[in-house]
């Protein structure tokens, strides 16, 4: 029989529940569900009830929950998340940093056969165990910075075995980290080097070969690619995008980074989600927003590049939903700070709180297709970030550098 375990967290000055918001669209502060002196009743690894400190405290005695008594004032968040990154690599890419800063573009570098062909070939020599390290160390960063969930993309492989290579290496990294790590298989990333025959023949080898070992084992249920000048094209991806979701997977695009034409292919695939968007014009804006696809915007991106940022606002106004994720990884977006990103996009872009935060909660969630999390809510995971601060609104207003002091994962404090 399983035993019960409850958790009583308060009092908390601010729980912002995230709760009872659309997913799409432009969001106001006074959206936001925000209980004042609130606390947050666990059982096992959800939440059991969100409510008032003093109404809740007697029952929480009477079923002998553990108390965690907060001395001071704090803002619960539901765990943050971080719907696209790259965190499974090995080396650095400092030198196309310098290049890029000294004016060589990220597409000059590519196409003279650096920038992510340098990484696959560093992380192809990394063994398996090295990887899950790597991948866990970075994972675990994240979870100081109050991010419980995190997707992670292969695409450094770039081969049938090196493909199966990263994302085994995500899976064992995940049982290795509190938080949780969702995998997408990225084999789309770039055409290898390496590889003889056509573009279209390297993706049938990766819809043939590695598709069936996804499922078989488990390891992925996220399709990825790269629709641009040095990656494929809407052509390229037709038959592999089609092969994905017969066989049920979710596709996720990384669309109009530099030129438009991904978004196109996303909304065409009904994907989850379009991801960077810095190019997009008004009419791919006028697409995802009359679609169900989700525009994630990588700001990580644009101040790693030094280029402009996704039209957030103009997404938003437009009725799109929008998430925003760090794109962690160690060419474009080397920083990986998803909390001082989002922030700074809010300042450019001009977000609200509610749209910021919804991005890197509720609406990441939906991002990833997840309906368990990013919300403060009964029968919601137990994901919860608490802050140091009485006013939510500090946690944007200080860009990142107000840190979580107590950060539970699935009901542990982690
Ligand atoms: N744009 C393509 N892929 C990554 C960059 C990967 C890299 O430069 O290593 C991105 O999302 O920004």
């Amino acid at each position: 029989m399983q035993t019960i375990k409850h958790t009583f967290i308060g009092p908390i000055r601010q729980a912002v529940t995230m709760s009872n918001l659309p997913l799409k669209g432009a969001l106001k502060d006074e959206q936001l569900e925000v209980i004042s002196e609130a606390c947050i009743l666990i059982k096992n690894d959800k939440i059991h009830q969100v409510g008032n400190y003093w109404d809740l405290y007697p029952e929480a005695q009477s079923i002998g929950a553990e108390m965690v008594n907060l001395k001071g004032d704090f803002v619960a968040l539901p765990g943050l998340i971080d719907c696209h990154t790259h965190i499974c690599f090995d080396g650095s890419r400092a030198q196309d940093y310098a290049m890029r800063n000294s004016g060589k573009s990220y597409l000059e570098i590519a196409k003279a056969g650096g920038g992510i062909w340098d990484t696959v070939t560093q992380t192809r020599k990394a063994k398996q165990e090295k990887l899950v390290h790597l991948t866990v160390q970075r994972a675990n960063r994240h979870l100081k910075d109050g991010i419980t969930t995190i997707e992670v993309k292969s695409g450094y492989g770039l081969s049938v075995a090196e493909e199966l290579k990263m994302l085994r290496a995500v899976n064992e990294a995940n049982e290795s980290t509190y938080a949780d790590l969702i995998p997408t298989c990225l084999a789309a990333h770039i055409p290898p080097k390496d590889f003889q025959r056509t573009q279209r023949d390297y993706l049938k080898s990766i819809s043939d070969e590695v598709f069936p070992v996804l499922k078989a084992e488990g390891l992925a249920n996220r399709i990825d690619a790269f629709i641009e000048e040095t990656a494929f094209t809407a052509d390229d991806i037709h038959s592999y995008f089609q092969k994905a979701k017969e066989m049920g997977f979710d596709i996720t695009v990384h669309a109009d980074q530099f030129h438009t034409g991904g978004s196109q292919v996303a909304v065409s695939f009904g994907a989850i989600s379009a991801d960077h968007l810095e190019a997009s014009t008004d009419k791919e804006i006028a697409l995802l927003a009359q679609s169900d696809t989700i525009a994630v915007a990588l700001p990580g991106a644009s101040m790693g590049l030094g280029v402009a940022y996704t039209p957030a606002r103009k997404l938003l106004d437009a009725c799109a939903s929008l998430a925003i994720a760090s794109d962690w990884n160690p060419g474009s977006a080397p920083m990986g700070d998803l909390l001082m990103q989002a922030a700074v996009l809010g300042t450019f872009k001009k977000l609200s709180n509610a749209e910021i935060l919804a991005a890197i909660t509720t609406r990441a969630a939906a991002a990833l297709n997840l309906h368990d999390r990013g919300q403060l809510n009964s029968g919601m995971l137990a994901d919860i970030v608490l802050f140091p601060t009485a006013d939510y609104r500090e946690i944007t207003y200080q860009q990142g550098r107000l840190k979580p002091s107590k950060v539970f994962k699935r009901g542990i404090e982690v």
